[in-house]
């Protein structure tokens, strides 16, 4: 089922919450609500599923209007970060508990509930735990009995408030790649709210990025990776540095070395450029590029991570490959960067969150 927000503002007392989103989620997509802590995320989340109602703008499930319409009756699945589950009932007992409070006449047979049950037990991989009670899994189980109580009413669509937030990384990775493949068998259509980046170009056909109430950008996740739409996002995805610059000629000059621009053309002038710490290479010593000094050095990854300083003291960090032997932190050297996304300087912000 499709799901989309037209124009919709939500305001708590004079804060504006959504200032007019639209989104559009089709049949069978996996969208990402991606940004800052207070950027809107759970407000929009909340939104499409009929918890909390527009001040104005709409909300469709499959082109129908939903403004009349509760969270109960839109046929929403919803997982929160902090697994809501009755701790005095079984793991199967509140799986199927949506279904056993249904009014009679819609209630399916005890019989039925337990095989539905069955059934998500082992979609959720967890059919030799459906007597234990929450309190003696794990997290990452609880989650996954959760997302298996979310889905036995049969939503048409899931909405998920960062369901992995508070699970250790490995664990995370897993339940993802997990999730999608769920997603994928079951033919859902599912929004999911994080504020990691990495979790929503891993499992996303799109990618919302949200920033104070707005949309900065919807894409795929090679879009907004490698083509970001604004400053913003090109800040908040892929830890960039960002590099007072300027825009001469169709280039970006960034201390003396001359770039093609690969951000959207801007005029010329002071600007801001962004350098991702794999976009530098080291210098010759008295070539073009930042002068720099090294503060820190870790060699441990596959390629070495540098933390050095500008002369004005901020930060650069750079991650390169090939490092000659023997630096150490207060030696002088050269960064060349050898990619930039350039922005006009005066629309640039500053990172929040
Ligand atoms: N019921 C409410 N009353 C007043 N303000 C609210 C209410 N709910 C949310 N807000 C405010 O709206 C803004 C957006 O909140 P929201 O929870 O949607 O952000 P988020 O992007 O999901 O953030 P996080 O990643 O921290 O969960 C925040 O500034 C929050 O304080």
């Amino acid at each position: 089922m499709s799901v989309s927000a037209r124009n919709v503002v939500k305001q708590f007392g004079a804060f504006t919450a959504l200032d007019n989103v639209s989104l559009d989620a089709a049949d069978g997509e996996f969208l990402a609500l991606l940004g800052p802590s207070g950027s809107g995320k759970t407000t929009l989340l909340r939104v499409l599923a009929g918890l909390e109602f527009p001040d104005s703008g709409s909300i469709a499930i499959a082109g129908e209007d939903m403004a009349g319409t509760g969270a109960r009756d839109r046929r929403v699945g919803f997982v929160f970060q902090h697994y809501a589950l009755f701790r005095h009932m079984t793991v199967a007992d509140n799986i199927g508990f949506g279904l056993s409070v249904r009014p009679r006449a819609s209630r399916p047979a005890a019989a039925a509930i337990a095989a539905r049950v069955t059934e998500l037990l082992d979609l959720v991989q967890l059919s030799h735990l459906g007597d234990r009670y929450p309190s003696q899994l794990s997290g990452g189980q609880r989650q996954r009995v959760a997302l298996a109580r979310a889905l036995a009413v049969e939503p048409r669509i899931l909405l998920l408030d960062e369901p992995f937030g508070a699970l250790d990384a490995k664990v995370r990775k897993d339940l993802r790649r997990w999730l999608r493949d769920v997603h994928d068998r079951m033919g859902l259509t599912s929004v999911f709210v994080t504020h990691d980046q990495e979790e929503a170009l891993d499992l996303a056909d799109r990618v919302v990025v949200m920033n104070r109430g707005a949309i900065e950008q919807i894409d795929t996740p090679e879009n907004v990776w490698n083509r970001p739409a604004t400053a913003f996002v090109c800040d908040f995805l892929g830890g960039a540095n960002r590099i007072d610059c300027t825009a001469r000629e169709g280039g970006i000059d960034i201390g003396g070395v001359v770039l093609p621009n690969t951000a959207p053309p801007i005029a010329d002038g002071p600007a801001t450029g962004f350098i991702r710490p794999h976009e530098f290479r080291i210098g010759s010593a008295d070539g073009p590029g930042l002068a720099v000094t090294l503060r820190r050095l870790q060699r441990t990854g596959a390629a070495a991570a540098l933390e050095t300083a500008l002369p004005d003291g901020s930060i650069v960090e750079a991650s390169i490959g090939d490092l000659p032997p023997g630096l150490l932190p207060g030696a002088a050297l050269v960064l060349v960067p050898t990619t930039v996304r350039a922005y006009p300087a005066d629309q640039s912000g500053s990172r929040s969150g």
